[in-house]
């Protein structure tokens, strides 16, 4: 009997809960028969077609609430006023763009997916702002971040009001996880260097199932052109990047101004001599004696290249540099919002993020990464030989104390 398979085109949703040939039935046909690989075949091309479009949506919502953050913080960096820098407990820097990108972000988010559960995991909370003395700081964000939704179009009938900018802050209070879906977002990567006038970042993953299957980098002030050694700018360049990858559809990047998108790639340098390398710029962030002496090792030619937050990641997806190192100093515990959206661009662009015993970071245990001793990112080929550097520059440093 001919089994015509029918792919009319229904909408993916009722082909994917039409078996085109239920499993029991496909292990009655001889495998390897031409209508058993065409029906196996169709189900996996169905299979990945619906995984990578379950996403879309999620993807343009967090490139419109990474624009539009972006949107507030260059307004913010322009003016900074020393009224807009608080110190948080933990003593680090937060200034109204923090707070202002975070309540810009998570209010687009549930704007553009109300059907969607939300749960986001994100650096900031209230908890400052509804101290005494912090009421003119609130008004300020609200301010900013009426201005940024009414420069889109959204919500300028009903701007938003001091305790809905509090709600917005603290719908990050997730402790995100292995189960479900949890947005993961740092609203400013790289504060010192948003107060210094240098790079940051606004960084948004999604995770699903404690994995990382989308990620946005917008990073205002990083050049798109590559950038030259030391990271400074020589002189003035069209500055503003996009970067955004989805699992297993490869990593883009555009001009925040909306340029068409074109997929990057890393280096591919095989050769460490010719390999540069990003690393924090703050030194206390990074032990930059330990990444000196694995530079050395690998016979490294060029000087670090030092810039603030995760457009580090994105530098090295399109292939600036070939190698980042980072070696917080012992007892520091490594945030997901600092590694989640520029490892999923890194990886989508050909490169590999591991910690230094050669795992994969694990975004799936909560708000912290359990990491052994750093992270280091590179592409497939310098890989085994930057890891061996690492673990021979690491015996040699403990056996030094
Ligand atoms: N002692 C430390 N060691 C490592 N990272 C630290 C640190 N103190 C702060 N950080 C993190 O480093 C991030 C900036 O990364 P980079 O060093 O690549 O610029 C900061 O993000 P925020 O600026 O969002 O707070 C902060 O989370
Ligand atoms: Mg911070
Ligand atoms: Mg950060
Ligand atoms: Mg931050």
């Amino acid at each position: 009997m001919a089994t015509n398979i029918l792919l009319t085109p229904a909408p993916l949703s009722r082909i994917l809960r039409f078996d085109i040939y239920s499993s029991s039935n496909l292990r009655k046909l001889r495998p390897k028969s031409p209508i058993f690989l065409t029906i196996t075949t169709a189900r996996a091309s169905v299979r990945a077609a619906a995984s990578t479009m379950s996403y879309d949506e999620e993807l343009a919502a967090a490139k419109k609430a990474c624009s539009l953050a972006a949107r507030l913080c260059q307004k913010v960096q322009k003016a900074l006023l020393q009224s807009d820098v608080q110190s948080k407990s933990d003593k680090s820097p937060v200034t109204v763009a923090d707070y202002g990108s975070q309540a810009v972000v998570s209010y687009v988010l549930e704007k553009e997916l109300p059907s969607r559960p939300f749960s986001l995991v994100a650096e900031e909370d209230s908890t400052d702002l509804r101290k005494g003395g912090g009421e003119d700081t609130l008004q300020r964000i609200t301010k900013l971040v009426n201005e940024t939704l009414a420069s889109e179009g959204m919500n300028n009938k009903s701007p938003l009001s001091d305790e809905d900018i509090l709600a917005s802050i603290d719908s990050g209070k997730s402790v995100g996880g292995s189960v479900g879906r949890h947005w993961v977002l740092d609203p400013i990567d790289g504060t010192k260097g948003f107060l210094r006038g240098d790079q940051y970042a606004i960084a948004l993953g999604l995770l699903d199932e404690g994995k990382v299957v989308l990620g946005v980098l917008a990073c205002p002030n990083l050049p798109l052109q590559p950038l030259s050694g030391q990271g400074q700018q020589t002189f003035p360049q069209k500055v503003g990047c996009l970067f955004f990858a989805k699992e297993g559809a490869g990593t883009y990047m555009q001009s925040l101004d909306g340029s068409p998108p074109t997929q990057v790639h890393v280096s591919a340098t095989e050769n460490p001599e010719e390999a540069s390398f990003f690393e924090s710029f703050e030194a206390a962030h990074s032990l930059h004696d330990l990444t000196s002496l694995i530079a050395k090792k690998l016979g490294v030619k060029a000087p670090p290249v030092r810039i603030d937050s995760q457009a580090k990641y994105g530098a090295l997806s399109r292939g600036d540099g070939a190698i980042y190192m980072r070696f917080p100093h012992k007892g520091y515990h490594e945030k997901i919002w600092d590694h989640a959206a520029g490892c999923i661009v890194v990886t989508e662009a050909g490169g590999i993020v591991t910690d230094a015993a050669g795992n994969p970071l694990d975004f799936s245990k909560g708000r912290f990464l359990d990491l052994d001793t750093g992270i280091i990112v590179t592409n497939q080929k310098l890989m085994p030989t930057l890891l061996k550097a690492v673990q021979e520059s690491l015996k040699e440093k403990a056996s030094a104390l």
